[in-house]
């Protein structure tokens, strides 16, 4: 059983509003590769949250693995045009506006609890195996750490913890030079979905 969102998220507004981008903080990982990261870009996130989990059509996948089929560990949805809730839109285009990149899908994952993960990988199909491309995290519901370490094994594993109304973008080579995950946790931990924005052509 998944826990409720804890009332403490709650930030008691009603409607999302996103802030300006200006406010970015970037972190280099390697001459290449950057994260820019901004906590708390998106206020009014319990109805966002609350609109995503009750009206998404939300999907469990499987994936042939080896040995077998096994179920992905998250519940999945993806949109282009329209997106499942206005601010989305908003927020589409002002990530496309700030980095001078036009964001067209928005792939949507749901960890009901901390079972649910997504395994060590870079967002590599498609134009993101040979290209410089964005990906755009917007957060909302529990925090979870999103992982980052480089594929050649250079530099430690760093941890972001992602919460309600967080915003982590990667660019340069992250997604060719490194991966990144969200572990799994034995400690008890409420829903999240994450959105991750992307341009045309990058899985
Ligand atoms: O949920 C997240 O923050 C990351 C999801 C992810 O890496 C992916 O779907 O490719
Ligand atoms: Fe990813």
């Amino acid at each position: 059983m998944p826990l409720p969102l804890q009332a403490s998220l709650f930030d008691g507004q009603d409607d999302p509003e996103v802030a300006p981008l200006t406010g970015i903080r970037r972190v280099p990982l390697s001459a290449t590769a950057w994260i820019d990261l901004l906590p708390g870009w998106l206020s009014g996130a319990d109805s966002l949250f609350t609109h995503l989990s009750e009206s998404v059509q939300w999907r469990s996948e499987t994936r042939r693995m080896y040995d077998g089929v096994v179920t992905v560990p998250r519940l999945l949805a993806f949109f282009t045009t329209p997106l499942p809730h206005p601010i989305l839109t908003t927020a589409r285009t002002a990530l496309s506006e700030h980095y001078d990149t036009e964001f067209t899908t928005a792939g949507l994952c749901y960890y009901r609890d901390g079972r649910d993960s997504v395994a060590w990988h870079g967002d590599r199909l498609g134009r993101g195996a040979t290209d410089d491309t964005h990906v755009a995290i917007l957060s909302v519901g529990a925090s979870r750490p999103l992982l980052l370490r480089p594929r050649d094994g250079g530099s430690p594993t760093s941890r972001h913890p992602q919460g309600h109304g967080d915003l982590l973008v990667m660019g340069g080579d992250c997604q060719r030079a490194w991966d990144h995950s969200i572990p799994k946790t034995t400690k008890p931990v409420g829903p999240r979905i994450s959105i991750q924005f992307r341009p045309a052509g990058v899985r």
